[in-house]
């Protein structure tokens, strides 16, 4: 018997169910059907989940007596912009696609994003379904509602929360992930564990290597793992006015890390959260809040598979103090001042206020020191498979 398995994001008239399983989407017409108000959708995905996966959606909505029409969007963040916003919009409204209509999102972030905020905002809003295709997205953009796009001035600067009706999570999509891309998912999962579930932690520990080798059954309680954990999170704070800030962990650094890389592609969201979920430890350390070694031991698994474990290892350009500044951008800061997520333990995350930016700007500027040089895990970023 192949992985199944259902959970609920519990959040009253706007709670949805997270289907995840091997074959889903061959059914994903019958699937959606009773949380759809009317058989029409708009399929939104890009160009290789398409041409991996785009037949058999689009059949299995006909099977399902579902109409479709489909957008297909360029891959990688260069289409989260406002250009790519703009496009997606026009097209949607070009094809006639109406307030009781419901938009499919058959892609990886990008695609849940940015078409979860085109669904937030066309019409005034239509509903919408996230069908995840990367490691990422079933263990975390699917889940929880935020969507939107990045600017020139830094990432998701532009959104909205809009819960999707439904998540259906296939692993046989997996598949055809590129490995680059389903490592930088692997950052998401590790980071749950670091935030508040200490044993999933050292599960990964003993099993992330054989399960980055795509095992199905280590891959499906990975993203059950992670969905339930998240769902937990978001059922108490859906719009991020406490708790839900803890899924922000390393990414105060890897926003930043990701601003000064361009938000071209050349640095993938999961290879920054690797890095800064590193430096929030050691950043945890030096502020005397966590004991020694923690951040080497989060260090040494990453390393394990091969993920980026400083900014060192990423193609960022600039100095410390261009990457505080692109921080000054961080959507948790209050009056100025920046709000971090640390830690006391792993699996004992927790938000501070009162972090000194002096220390935030030396632990950066002696990892940069590093550049060039092997700064643990890796000295290059990682290449596409
Ligand atoms: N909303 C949230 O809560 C949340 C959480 C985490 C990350 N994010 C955002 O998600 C984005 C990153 O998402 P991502 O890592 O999924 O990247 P992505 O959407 O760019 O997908 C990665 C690449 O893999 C390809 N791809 C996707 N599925 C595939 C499949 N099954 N087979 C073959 N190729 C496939 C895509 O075409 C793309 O080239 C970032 O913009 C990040 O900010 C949002
Ligand atoms: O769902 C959340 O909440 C998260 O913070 C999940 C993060 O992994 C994700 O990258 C999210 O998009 C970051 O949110 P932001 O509000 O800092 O842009
Ligand atoms: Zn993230």
């Amino acid at each position: 018997m192949s992985f199944q398995s259902t959970l609920t994001v519990d959040l009253g008239p706007r709670s949805y169910e997270i289907r995840i399983g091997a074959g889903l989407l061959a059914s994903l017409g019958e699937q959606i059907a009773p949380v759809i108000a009317r058989p029409r959708v708009a399929l939104v995905t890009d160009r290789h989940v398409y041409d991996a996966h785009g037949p058999e959606a689009l059949a299995a909505l006909e099977a399902a007596g579902i109409a479709s029409t489909s957008v297909i969007l360029t891959p990688g963040e260069v289409s989260k912009g406002w250009d790519g916003l703009s496009a997606l919009c026009e097209r949607l409204l070009e094809a006639g696609v109406e307030r009781q209509d419901t938009i499919v999102a058959l892609g990886g972030g990008v695609v849940g994003d940015l078409a979860g905020f085109a669904a937030a905002i066309l019409r005034r809003g239509v509903d919408f379904v996230q069908v995840p295709t990367t490691l990422l997205a079933q263990v975390d953009s699917s889940v929880g509602g935020k969507t939107g796009i990045n600017t020139r001035q830094g990432k998701n600067l532009i959104g909205a929360f809009h819960q999707p009706r439904m998540v259906l999570a296939d692993l046989d999509v997996l598949g055809s992930l590129p490995r680059r891309e389903l490592l930088a998912g692997y950052a998401e999962v590790v980071k749950i564990g670091l935030i508040n579930q200490p044993k999933f932690f050292e599960w990964l520990e003993r099993e992330g290597v054989a399960l980055t080798t795509r095992d199905h059954k280590l891959m499906g309680t990975a993203v059950e793992t992670c969905c339930r954990a998240k769902a937990g999170i978001v059922a108490e704070d859906e719009r991020e006015q406490g708790r839900r800030a803890l899924l922000n962990l390393g990414h105060t650094f890897a926003h930043a890390f990701e601003a000064c890389a361009g938000m071209k592609g050349d640095l993938l969201h999961g290879e920054a959260v690797a890095a800064g979920m590193v430096l929030a430890f050691e950043l945890s350390e030096r502020l005397g809040v966590c004991e020694a070694g923690r951040a080497e031991r989060v260090a040494r698994h990453l390393a394990s598979v091969k993920l980026p474990t400083s900014p060192a290892d990423l193609p960022i350009k600039g100095d410390a103090d261009k990457i505080v500044d692109a921080m000054a951008q961080d959507k948790k800061a209050v009056d100025g001042r920046l709000r971090f997520i640390l830690a006391r333990d792993i699996g004992a995350a927790y938000v501070a206020e009162d972090v000194d930016p002096v220390a935030v700007r030396d632990l950066l500027a002696e990892h940069l020191s590093r550049r060039g040089g092997r700064s643990g895990a890796r000295s290059k970023p990682p290449v596409s498979a």
